[in-house]
């Protein structure tokens, strides 16, 4: 089968995986997350979690993920070089973060925030992997004032990147969000405005989207990761993914670990099913995503979510050889392989059709 794409994780957060589930969004991420993340200012802690991630992340079968890390440079360029070394197709963001965050785990001004993401930049491109690539990654907009958004998105510009962000996960977030911006139609507006709605964007969530919204979406050909682990265990709400589909906006799946407690694409396939059964029922209609619609979210959706759908996504010739290779012939082997993602030994992972997952 194709490999897996996971359009929105967050590597730093991997050592929470499990944790602190059942808090809302904005608590979570000052009780816990940014405390986490801020431990990465030792770029030790990179260098121990990170491979660790990106092992874990190729044995469920994701050929391609798109990270966020933190706000640090230098723990950053460990995860670039890390996918890179192991063979992982990544988009990797260093966290840009200026506001409504702690004083320790913070940039320090706009300009460094951009001098630091162009470092990054040039950084990844030293690499020389056909493989990693750099991605603007504005945390939300409750975190980035208006002139570092603008300046974030003419950055995104100029280097011709992709953009990825969190858009509408919450009610009390959509609300603060109104509150900082007023002066704007919406959240995702706001984005626009800023020049952060292009169609190498990447928003995670998108639960509460009014129909304007999704229209504007659609419009600027943005993609939607869908995340349902995450949306329930910080009781963000259910994404309507039918909707945005049957409007022709791109969607794929995101495990968002550490709000998602699990890192395999498969087991976002089964909420992802299961979110779409509580959406039919609320609505009283039965218009549920299907098995096939669940598989294409989790291969050639996301690729389309990280505009790489000319290159992955399925076996059309011409394209890359990212695969996930299962031996059917064991039926307990394939069962495992489904119910626990990232058991050793199930599977053989192929990236540009080097096996990076030996059996
Ligand atoms: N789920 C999730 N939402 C966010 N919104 C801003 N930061 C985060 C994060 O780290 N995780």
């Amino acid at each position: 089968m194709p490999g897996l794409v996971d359009s929105h994780v967050h590597a730093s957060q991997f050592p929470n995986n499990g944790l602190h589930l059942g808090t809302p969004l904005l608590e979570w991420l000052e009780k816990y997350t940014f405390p986490t993340e801020r431990s990465f200012a030792d770029v030790k802690v990179a260098e121990k979690v990170y491979p660790r991630v990106v092992d874990r992340m190729l044995r469920n079968g994701t050929t391609t993920a798109s990270y966020f890390a933190t706000a640090h440079l230098p723990a950053t360029k460990v995860l670039a070089a890390t996918t890179a070394a192991k063979g992982q197709r990544a988009l990797v963001g260093k966290v840009n973060m200026l506001m409504n965050c702690p004083e320790n785990y913070r940039e320090e001004s706009v300009e460094e925030s951009l001098r630091e993401t162009e470092e990054f930049i040039s950084y990844t491109e030293s690499l020389k992997s056909p493989l990693v690539q750099p991605i603007v990654t504005p945390r939300f907009a409750i975190t980035c004032p208006e002139d570092h958004m603008r300046a974030l998105g003419a950055l995104a510009s100029k280097h011709k990147c992709r953009v990825q962000s969190h858009l509408c996960e919450s009610e009390p977030e959509k609300e603060l969000v109104k509150k900082i911006f007023p002066d704007f139609p919406s959240y995702t507006y706001l984005y626009h405005a800023m020049g952060l709605l292009t169609d190498k964007t990447i928003m995670a969530h998108c639960v509460w989207l009014d129909d304007e919204e999704v229209r504007l979406l659609a419009e600027k050909r943005a993609g939607v990761s869908h995340c349902p682990n995450s949306n329930l265990n910080l009781l963000s709400g259910h994404c309507n993914v039918k909707k945005l589909l049957q409007h022709g906006v791109k969607v794929g799946l995101g495990t968002d670990c550490s709000a998602g407690y699990s890192s395999s694409v498969l087991d976002a396939m089964r909420r992802a099913l299961h979110v779409s059964c509580s959406v039919g029922m609320e609505h009283s209609k039965h218009d549920v995503l299907t098995l096939p619609e669940a598989f294409h979210l989790a291969t050639l959706g996301g690729a389309q979510v990280v505009s790489m759908d000319d290159c992955i996504g399925n076996f059309v010739v011409g394209k890359e050889f990212d695969a996930i290779l299962v031996d059917d012939t064991m039926e307990d082997k394939i069962q495992r392989f489904l119910y626990n993602g990232d058991d050793r030994n199930m599977v053989e992972v192929y990236v540009a059709g080097r096996r990076v997952v030996a059996r």
